[in-house]
């Protein structure tokens, strides 16, 4: 073989092992579980179908059957679990599947560089520090400014009536949902008010609107490999993901401390800067734990709330009628904790639709067995996905794919019983569980019940009919580009 053969031939074998690497599961992965095949999860990138008609078509049936399948996603492949009971294991053996957020599994990615090491992706006593930190904060906290919020999106659907002077208008919800979302979380958990419910301009906005375009973008989360590499618009992009990093502390720093009443306040961002001022935790793990608290608290309630006007579109006639005579005259917030119709529509809509559908964040620190029979290496990629676990015939039975909010229950005694039940036995996982449930359940439900309240005392909506009915190809769950139209409710 001469030494121009020998060039070539590098390059192909280069190729070949990475192709190999792609196409087929680590040699020592379970053999007693089904291979999803590697190019489904490339599908809907080149097919019009969304992630659930993914589901149905390539992983229903053999999660179905075995409870969890190799799965290639995020460059390497992974092991994903939907069983009830080999997830309930999954969450609760924490020092074996243990926790690795992107700034270990890529820590090279812009997203990682954006989200760091944080109370969502940390393990062991740096994430209980964390969380002692910002728990108090998210489970007490003031709900005014949400009634607020909801008053203003109402303002805003309200006058695009009269700029069109219709009876009927049509409005693309994604923005003003996202609007919402950023204002509430800012107010409630922050400290400081993002203000794009009430100006045109808000720079820490646009600036959020511009990385969420870079972080997001289809080809770099599915290749993460590729941040290694020096090309200019990502290293723009990692520019521009610390000079927000640096922008939103300032503003909540800034904020926060010169309000002369710093130390009685209560939010959870100003347990994090008091925390930071005694020294429990560094700038960096300050930073991290804000930019996740502002992440995770306007992205996942922004789904859940699309998810739910979109079911209320969907059944205008029914659900929507329904809870609109229910919540009509209620007003306060225990109230509506305490309606039985919109909670078990709730319930009902984060488990037919989870806002976080695949959820690929552990690494087994040890070879360990998962159920009776499933021998997974060390140093392996466990996640679950919540849409197959929460719509398992098994669990809920041969109407599982069907949305039927009366599953719940019919009184509120039932319905909490129900959902707390589900969630304990990991029937629906939505908002994780166990000692690392979801901190802010509590906080987006509440956001669920007074935004929908108040937008259902003053409209009726319908699916928009030139809307293609479709959720998102990937990632994140919801309505893809929902848009509605509303009309005034005749009272
Ligand atoms: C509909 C809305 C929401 C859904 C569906 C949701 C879902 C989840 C899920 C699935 C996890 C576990 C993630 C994992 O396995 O790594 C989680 C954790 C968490 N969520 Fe939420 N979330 C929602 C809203 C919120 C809000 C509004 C906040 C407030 C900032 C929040 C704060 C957190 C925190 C701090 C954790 C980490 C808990 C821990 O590991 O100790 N979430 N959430």
């Amino acid at each position: 073989m001469n030494f121009e053969s020998i060039l070539l031939a590098i390059p192909l074998i280069i190729v070949g092992y990475v192709g190999y690497r792609v196409v087929f599961p680590p040699w020592n992965f379970p053999k007693n579980i089904p291979t999803i095949p590697f190019y489904v999860i490339f599908l809907p990138s080149i097919l019009n179908i969304d992630q659930t008609e993914l589901y149905h078509l390539y992983l229903k049936e053999p999660l179905e059957k075995y409870g969890a399948a190799k799965l290639f996603f995020g460059s390497r492949w992974n092991i994903i679990v939907t069983k009830p009971q080999m997830l309930a294991q999954v969450f609760k053996d924490e020092d074996v599947f243990a926790k690795s957020g992107n700034q270990k599994k890529i820590p090279h990615s812009v997203i990682a560089a954006y989200t760091g090491d944080n109370v969502i992706s940390a393990h062991g006593q740096v994430w209980k520090l964390y969380r002692s930190i910002v728990t108090n904060g998210l489970q007490h906290f003031d709900e005014s400014p949400i009634f607020r919020n909801a008053k203003l999106l109402g303002n805003i659907i309200g006058e695009r009536f009269e700029q069109e002077n219709k009876k009927e208008v049509s409005i693309s919800m994604t923005g003003l949902v996202q609007r919402l979302c950023l204002d509430n979380i800012s107010q409630v958990v922050l400290g400081f008010d993002f203000a794009t419910l009430t100006s045109d301009k808000s720079p820490l906005h646009d600036h959020l609107m511009r990385i969420k375009k870079q972080i997001f973008h289809p080809f770099f989360l599915t290749f993460p490999f590729f941040d290694h590499l020096p090309i200019p618009a990502r290293r723009r992009g990692f520019k521009d993901v610390e000079q927000f990093r640096k922008q939103l502390v300032e503003h909540v720093d800034d904020q926060l401390v010169k309000n002369y009443k710093f130390e009685q306040t209560t939010f959870a961002a100003s347990d994090l800067i008091r925390a930071y001022n005694k020294d429990h935790i560094n700038r960096k793990q300050l930073t991290d734990n804000i930019v996740i608290l502002l992440v995770a608290g306007h992205e996942n309630p922004q789904l859940l709330l699309t998810t739910s006007l979109y079911l209320l579109a969907k059944y205008s006639q029914t659900w929507q009628r329904r809870i609109r005579e229910e919540i009509m005259n209620v007003f306060d917030s225990k109230k509506l904790l305490e309606s039985p119709l919109l909670n078990s529509f709730l319930y009902e809509a984060v488990r037919v639709y989870p806002p976080l559908n695949t959820i690929i964040n552990r690494c087994t620190s040890k070879t360990c067995l998962l159920g009776t029979n499933v021998v997974i290496p060390k140093g392996t990629y466990v996640g679950y996905n919540n849409f197959g676990t929460n719509h398992d015939k098994t669990s809920w039975g041969p109407d599982a794919d069907e949305f039927k909010p009366e599953r719940w229950g019919d009184d509120m005694e039932s319905i909490t019983k129900n959902w707390k039940h589900a969630k304990n036995a990991c029937k629906v996982s939505s908002f994780h569980g166990g000692r690392r449930a979801c901190l802010g359940e509590k906080l987006a439900l509440a956001e669920m019940r007074i935004t929908i309240a108040e937008i259902l005392r003053n409209y009726e909506w319908t699916l928009a009919p030139e809307w293609d009915e479709k959720m998102t190809p990937a990632g994140p769950l919801a309505p893809l580009n929902l848009k509605l139209n509303f009309r005034k409710v005749n009272v």
